[in-house]
């Protein structure tokens, strides 16, 4: 086997443990959500249908940066938005999209600022996600999604999707994760908090964090 192809294959492990963490914390119910790792210039992406709780990592997708399948399983239905995400930020190695409860919550909601669907009420979300963007509602799989989620990449390495969950490309895997993760718990907090009187961070204090972040 080739050092590429150990590579994937470790990968895959990573992919299948993470998942199986995610499905056990209940942070995506059903068959929903989807991971992947980009390798050089492929990507290895979970396959469509599946439960991120029980994913083989023997019957992962491959992929390569334009979306297209190369081998292995049927790719997630989100393949495409994937490799769009990799193709905006060239440094990433890792994406994860969940339909976490609160944060989809937060999704449907009728009065969110698309500029920033959440406030930064705490320092490990505004380190972790730092400002969180809407993207307008597609259906799942539709080409339009992966194009509007490529172009806010550009400037954001976290984003909502109206109506449907959250999605996080980072420098590996488990840091798209946590992101995904503080998204969640934000949520969680911020719908907590809806009818009373909230503290955001400052803008001083968030000045602070993103000198410490560059750090
Ligand atoms: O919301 C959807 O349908 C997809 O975005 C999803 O979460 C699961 O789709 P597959 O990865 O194709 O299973
Ligand atoms: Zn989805």
């Amino acid at each position: 086997m080739s050092a590429h192809e150990d590579t994937i294959r470790a990968a895959s492990e990573v992919i299948a443990e993470l998942g199986a963490s995610i499905f056990a914390r209940g942070l995506t119910p059903g068959r929903t959500g989807n991971l992947s790792c980009r390798i050089e210039d492929e990507i290895v992406v979970t396959p469509t249908g599946v439960s991120l709780g029980s994913l083989d990592p023997c019957r992962l997708a491959i992929i390569d940066l334009a979306g297209r399948p190369v081998r292995g399983g049927k790719p997630s239905k989100e393949a495409v938005m994937h490799a769009a995400l990799y193709r905006a930020r060239p440094a990433a190695r890792g994406v994860v999209h969940l339909h976490s409860t609160h944060a989809v919550a937060v999704s449907c909601l009728a009065d969110i600022d698309g500029r920033s669907a959440l406030p930064p009420l705490t320092a490990y979300f505004v380190m972790r996600v730092g400002r969180l963007p809407l993207v307008p509602y597609f259906a799942p799989g539709d080409p339009a999604l992966s194009v509007a989620v490529e172009e806010t990449a550009r400037e954001h390495h976290a984003m909502l999707l109206a109506n449907h969950g959250s999605i996080v490309v980072a420098e590996d895997l488990l840091s798209a994760a946590d992101a995904a993760e503080e998204i969640e718990e934000t949520a969680r907090l911020w719908l907590l908090l809806r009818e009373q009187r909230t503290r955001p961070l400052a803008d001083a204090q968030l000045t602070a964090l993103a000198e410490r972040r560059q750090a």
